[in-house]
């Protein structure tokens, strides 16, 4: 039977991420002893939308849409994160969302809180002018819920440059003409030619891909000929898989949202993406690969394993089976609470996913100040500030997880609040 989206979409059982976010939160701030007014404060959300609103489809006839938009918190600078359109967005999930945006905005140093939102769809049913229609009448809803000094978006899954270049066009048609242009930083991730960063597009898998080369690094580990296994092949599994191959490591499996292709001699890159591209973004039939069955993809034979699709994959059972020794979070909520614990008897490390996908929205920080600035920012120069703020974290993420003999992910929460922490306490509000 001939291969088609209907028979290979993978149906995503809700994900629980909002629970996987608390508990690690309140692990950390146990572990910190947190003020108990900022735990409660930084316990909830501030703003939570919900918008209903309506599209003319292809066909003539009214879809009614359900967008969201959750601001968790500002206390650092105005929300940043982005939006997702998919089947399972619901209110907990932009919520745990957009808590994972205020932990990774802090982290990275950024001045920035944190925020995410999206579209409950499922955006391969809908056509590209559709899409169009769909993107504006949400931005128009969100109105000056968002703003470049107030809530600022970007892409996520299913999100793009394109998705990014309509809201801003939406946004900034509100304003008066002599407002317009200082509105384009309304958000970011917006294509290069209208105010986008050259290498947002590669921002967070080159994240990813630094994190994983300090930590070999620090363990004195060779990257040259380790195998890697990606879940998601789209913005961040790409990339990611890209730089790793610059480096000589090799792909060995790939799952997306249609299926898992393996082969142990190497996947090879440039060519999987290219056939990505000419198939509606699926892997599936890629030549130089076979077919296995989903459930094989996490037990496969590998070094690292880098989650880059969706939430709590990586679930107790699966904990058990992942042979690699360093999984890298490139997805947002990848592992549950559960499955860490047991990862950790077993010895395999976890970069933590606000740490190792951070390069997006420090890439976006700086398409941000790009337009702030009335500036043009060339590839080499952005890449040399992506490292150096990447390895800076990086290296105070594991050197105090070594001195405070904890995990990465225990540390990095625990860097992310205090820094949050501290800027209520200077403001005098919880003296
Ligand atoms: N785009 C960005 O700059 C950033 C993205 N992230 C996170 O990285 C992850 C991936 O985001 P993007 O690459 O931007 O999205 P994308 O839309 O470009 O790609 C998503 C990929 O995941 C696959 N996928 C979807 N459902 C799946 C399933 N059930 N099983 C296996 N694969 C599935 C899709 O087929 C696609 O290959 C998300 O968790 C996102 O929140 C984190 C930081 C920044
Ligand atoms: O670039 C941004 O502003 C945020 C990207 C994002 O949604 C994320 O880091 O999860």
């Amino acid at each position: 039977m001939a291969l088609t989206k209907e028979t290979k979409q993978k149906q995503v059982p809700k994900q629980g991420m909002l629970e996987n976010v608390m508990k690690q939160f309140n692990t950390a701030s146990e572990l910190m002893n947190l003020n108990p007014n900022i735990k409660k404060i930084l316990s909830v959300t501030n703003n939570e939308l919900i918008i209903h609103f309506p599209v003319r489809m292809d066909n003539g006839e009214i879809e009614i849409f359900k967008g969201y938009r959750v601001q968790h918190n500002n206390a650092l600078g105005p929300y940043k994160g982005g939006l997702r359109y998919h089947p399972t967005i619901d209110i907990d999930a932009v919520k745990a969302l957009a808590m994972w945006m205020t932990w990774k905005t802090s982290l990275a140093g950024l001045p920035y809180g944190g925020a995410k939102g999206g579209i409950q769809m499922d955006p391969q049913k809908y056509s590209l002018s559709e899409l169009e229609r769909i993107t504006r009448r949400f931005a128009y809803a969100l109105g000056d819920n968002i703003g470049p000094e107030h809530d600022i978006p970007a892409p996520d899954v299913n999100t793009n440059a394109q998705t990014m270049a309509w809201i801003a066009d939406t946004y900034m048609s509100t304003k008066t003409p002599s407002e317009r242009s200082k509105n384009q930083h309304v958000v970011t991730g917006k294509p290069v030619g209208s105010g986008g960063l050259e290498g947002r597009d590669r921002a967070t898998g080159f994240g990813v891909f630094l994190t994983i080369k300090y930590w070999a690094e620090y363990k004195h580990i060779d990257l040259k000929d380790k195998t890697f296994i990606v879940q998601g092949f789209g913005n961040v599994g790409y990339w990611t898989s890209h730089f790793l191959q610059e480096v000589g490591a090799k792909l060995v499996g790939v799952q997306d949202a249609f299926g898992t292709i393996v082969n142990p001699k190497g996947l090879e890159v440039e060519s999987l993406f290219n056939y990505t591209e000419a198939n509606d973004g699926s892997i599936v039939g890629f030549p130089e690969s076979d077919i296995i069955d989903n459930d094989r993809f996490f037990a496969l034979d590998c070094d690292i394993c880098i989650p880059a699709a969706l939430g709590n994959q990586i679930t107790e059972d699966r904990a058990y089976q992942i042979k690699a020794f360093l999984i890298a979070e490139g997805a947002n909520g990848p592992t549950t609470v559960e499955a860490e614990k047991i990862l950790k008897e077993r010895g395999i490390e976890v970069i933590p996913d606000i740490l190792c996908n951070s390069g997006g929205v420090v890439g976006s920080y700086f398409e941000w100040l790009q337009n702030r600035n009335g500036e043009l920012w060339g590839l080499d120069e952005i890449m040399v500030k992506l490292d150096k703020r990447i390895k800076e974290v990086f290296k105070k993420v594991y050197e105090t997880s070594q001195i405070k003999n904890l995990d990465m992910r225990s540390t990095a929460y625990i860097i992310a609040i205090e820094r949050i922490e501290r800027a209520y306490i200077q403001r005098g509000i919880f003296p």
